[in-house]
This record gives C-alpha cells, structure tokens and sequence, in this order.
C-alpha cells in the first residue's frame, strides 16, 4: 500500500490509467454535501470540459436525462437501505447526444460511509447493438414489417385488452392473389420487389399505431385499433383498389398489376382466443378467392 502522499498521488494517476484501459470512469460522492469528484473518464463520459466543469450531486442530475432521473433518485434512495447502486441510464451530453451509463456504486468507502464510490461504463454500444437485435428478431428481412411470431404477440395483447374493455379492433388479412405467377413470369427477385412494395403502401396508408405484420409468403395482416365493421372495410378496400391500380415494374422495363384479396374479422366477444379472430378473418379471405379474387370480405353481421 502506498504510504506517502506522493506515493498516494502516483497510486491515483496508475489508477486512472488503468480505468481507461478499461473504459471505466470512477466518482466519489459525499452523501451529505453532494460534492463529487470524477475520474478524466467521467468527463468523457458526460461531454463536459474539466477545466470549466465543477461537479455536484445537482449537475450530475441535471445531465440525466429527464425520463431516468426517478430512476436514478430511486436507486440513491435504495443506497442507504441496501449501501449499493447497480443501474443503467441515459445521460444527454450539453451538445444533446445522449449516452447510455452502468453505474455500480457503494458506500463502503474505509473509513468514511459519507463517501460513495462508483465505477461507471459507457454501454452505448452495447445498448444500440442490443435494441438492433431485439428489432431484428421482431422483423421481417424482406419487408421490414413485424414477423408472424410478434405479429401474433400483438394480437393476442390486443385481445386481452379488447376483453377488459372492449375497445373495437379487426383483423385485415391481404394475399397477393396468384403470386405464383408473378414469381414465375418476373422471376423471384421482382416478387420480392412486389411484396416491398405492398408493404411500403400499408406503411404510408395505415396509422403508426396499427400493426403490420407478414404471416408468411405473401399474406400480409394488419390490425387496427378504435374501428368500426364499415371503417375497417373502407379502409381494407381503399388498399385494394390503390393495388389494383398500382403499376409494377420489372428491370427491362416491362409493366404489370397485381390484385389482393382481404378478409376482415372484427373482435368479438364469442372469441375463445385471438386466433379465433385470426381464423375468421382467414376463412372470409378464402370466400374472396374462391368468389373470383380482388376483392374484399367481411362478416355478414347477424
Ligand atoms: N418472391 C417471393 N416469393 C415468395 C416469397 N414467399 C413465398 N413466395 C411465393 O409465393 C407463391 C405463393 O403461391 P400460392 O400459395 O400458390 O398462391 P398464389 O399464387 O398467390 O395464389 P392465390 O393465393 O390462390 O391467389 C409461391 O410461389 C411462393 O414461392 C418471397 O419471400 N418472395
């Protein structure tokens, strides 16, 4: 252990180099007064020069960003039951990048239990790399749409909800009628032009806060919220017809259409389960193919 105070200040310079080896930052906080010390990395971290910069408990909370700052005051509360801090949260730099900080923290300074030690990491990377898989795993490649798997979670959500409050929702399925075709004419690669193309038409006519997901191949589903029976064929048909009317085109040049046939189901309360819904909304879209295609189906209402 050092014991002069030159070895001391060597100890804390060896320290600070090692961290940044690392990429870790360190603080020390006095619980009583809030006066803070930082580590070089720290003022990296946070964006702000240390010649100007005189850290407090107050500016370190100024610097969080607004929507973890009761998370942050959360986690200094649970300090003085538990005498640690292990919490994630975003920071906004003064030039408004915004950073993801680990902080792990105690207060077993020797000696001194007004003294709280922290070690801080930035995770932005880890944090983007974390969001991309978590989206990727959601998506569909081709279409950027909502994969089967997470548009099924949506919709059984949306039934749980519907059942407790019975806010109107429906099911749109849409099928490319004789994608085979397409796919045999054009080749596959504009067939998956096509279905891109389908899916950039229900991005730009349907709202944010519907749900647009590919079940497979060329059968696309969307659920709309707060909907009446008439308002979701409407909207259901206005597809259609822009489909129908949409001109598609292949690398040489050539033109070409395609239609879709869409089966709507409403949520009801005789549905045992959201693929009862799902089950309904398909068996009305068969009635549309079978009935000669580009055309719409709902339930008739008893
Ligand atoms: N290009 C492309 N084709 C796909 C993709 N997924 C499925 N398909 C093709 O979609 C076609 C679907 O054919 P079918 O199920 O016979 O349906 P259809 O020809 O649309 O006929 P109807 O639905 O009865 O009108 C098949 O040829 C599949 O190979 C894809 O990601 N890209």
């Amino acid at each position: 252990m050092p014991s002069t105070s030159q070895e001391w200040q060597s100890f804390a310079i060896m320290l600070q180099k090692l961290h940044k080896i690392r990429g870790f930052g360190y603080w020390q906080m006095s619980l009583s007064t809030g006066q803070m010390y930082w580590s070089e990395m720290v003022y990296e971290f946070f964006g702000v020069d240390p010649d100007r910069f005189i850290p407090d408990r107050k500016d370190f909370i100024r610097l969080v960003h607004p929507s973890d700052r009761k998370k942050v005051a959360k986690a200094q509360q649970t300090l003085k039951k538990t005498g640690a801090i292990d919490i994630k949260y975003r920071i906004v730099q003064p030039g408004g990048n915004v950073r993801w900080i680990h902080e792990v923290a105690d207060n077993s300074a020797p000696d001194d239990p007004d003294i709280l030690l922290s070690t801080l990491q930035d995770i932005t990377d880890h944090k983007v790399l974390e969001k991309n898989l978590r989206n990727q795993a959601i998506t569909d490649d081709l279409t950027g749409t909502f994969n089967r798997g997470h548009f099924m979670k949506r919709l059984r959500q949306a039934f749980s909800h519907f059942c407790r409050s019975e806010h109107n929702a429906a099911v749109l399925l849409f099928d490319v009628d004789h994608f085979k075709n397409v796919n045999d004419t054009y080749g596959h690669a504009v067939g998956d032009k096509v279905l891109k193309q389908v899916c950039r038409l229900f991005k730009e006519r349907f709202r944010e806060t519907d749900v647009i997901g590919r079940l497979g191949g060329e059968e696309f589903a969307v659920l709309l919220f707060e909907i009446t029976p008439d308002a979701a064929l409407a909207i259901a048909d206005d597809i259609r017809q822009k489909l129908a009317n949409t001109a598609f085109t292949t690398h040489t040049g050539a033109t070409f259409y395609i239609s879709v046939t869409c089966g709507v189901a409403h949520f009801t309360a005789d549905d045992a389960t959201e693929e009862s819904i799902l089950h309904r909304a398909d068996t009305s879209l068969y009635t549309g193919k079978h009935h000669g295609r580009n055309q719409v189906v709902g339930e008739v209402q008893c």
